[in-house]
């Protein structure tokens, strides 16, 4: 359930937008993802789920080249859940997290009793079962950004990239879902805003800055007053949590 990527390079005409990052997620670690605005970390986890192919460099999941896996495969592998994903306007709650099967499913196969348990055992986790008949467009963002974790979930992968997976979701919701992924028996690299939720739920962290790696390791490792005024122009005092033991930031005011 490793992933492993190394010195990946993509960026579009002349502009480079990842520049040579490696790094690499041990099985049922979570990897942190973070820096500012621009620096790369969607391109850079659309490259590490296949969805993009870097212009050079290669990521391998247990060693194996995503390059050279069939499409099905790699759904089966990793689940990627983007930024303020669209679904199709008619469809319901439940019919969206149905796709997540499909990896699952051959064309003339039956909908089984197992993909059943999955969606609804999915839409339990992100506490949506309630809303399984209702229009998909009908739902508030964080309601949407919930379905599109379930699909992921109802998918069964043993990875899941997440993009910002916190975005438009109350502090309740927010907390859960990253308790959630992080209780998962899976390998996850998730792109984080909040340094302190980031600080919470991940092993260890990946800072990205103008497309490279510029700094990586656990968070105590990595998130210091001195990073965060360096790459998020932020002053900021860093304490151990008496809490739970991670690092706390409070920004302090100019
Ligand atoms: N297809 C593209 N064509 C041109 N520029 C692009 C393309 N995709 C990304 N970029 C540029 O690459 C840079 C990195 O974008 P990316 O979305 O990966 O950053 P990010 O770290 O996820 O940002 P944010 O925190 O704002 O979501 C940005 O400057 C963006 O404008």
């Amino acid at each position: 359930m490793s992933i492993v990527a190394q010195n990946l390079v993509w960026g579009v005409k002349r502009k480079t937008i990842v520049s040579d990052v490696s790094l690499s997620v041990a099985p049922g670690e979570t990897l942190g993802l973070i820096g500012p605005n621009g620096s790369g970390k969607s391109s850079l986890l659309r490259l590490l789920a296949g969805l993009r192919r870097p212009q050079s460099g290669r990521v391998a999941f247990n060693g194996q080249d995503i390059a050279k896996l069939p499409r099905r495969a790699l759904a089966r592998q990793c689940a990627f859940v983007q930024q303020s994903a669209a679904s199709d306007t008619n469809m319901s709650v439940r019919d969206v997290v149905k796709l997540g099967r499909t990896p699952h499913r051959s064309a003339l196969s039956a909908w089984s009793s197992a993909d059943e348990a999955a969606v609804r055992d999915a839409l339990t986790r992100v506490d949506m079962l309630g809303h399984a008949g209702q229009p998909w467009m009908t739902l508030s963002g964080g309601e949407r950004q919930r379905v599109h974790i379930a699909k992921a979930l109802a998918q069964e992968p043993t990875r899941m990239i997440l993009d910002e997976p916190t975005n438009h979701l109350d502090i309740h919701h927010q907390i859960e879902i990253l308790r959630l992924v992080r209780a998962l028996e899976m390998t996850n690299i998730v792109a984080l805003h909040d340094l302190n939720l980031a600080a919470m739920f991940c092993d260890r962290i990946v800072v990205l800055q103008g497309g490279s790696v510029h700094a990586s390791g656990t968070p105590e490792e990595v998130l210091t007053e001195d990073l965060l005024q360096e790459i998020f122009r932020v002053r900021a005092r860093v304490a151990t949590s008496p809490y739970h033991g991670r690092p706390q930031i409070d920004f302090l005011p100019e």
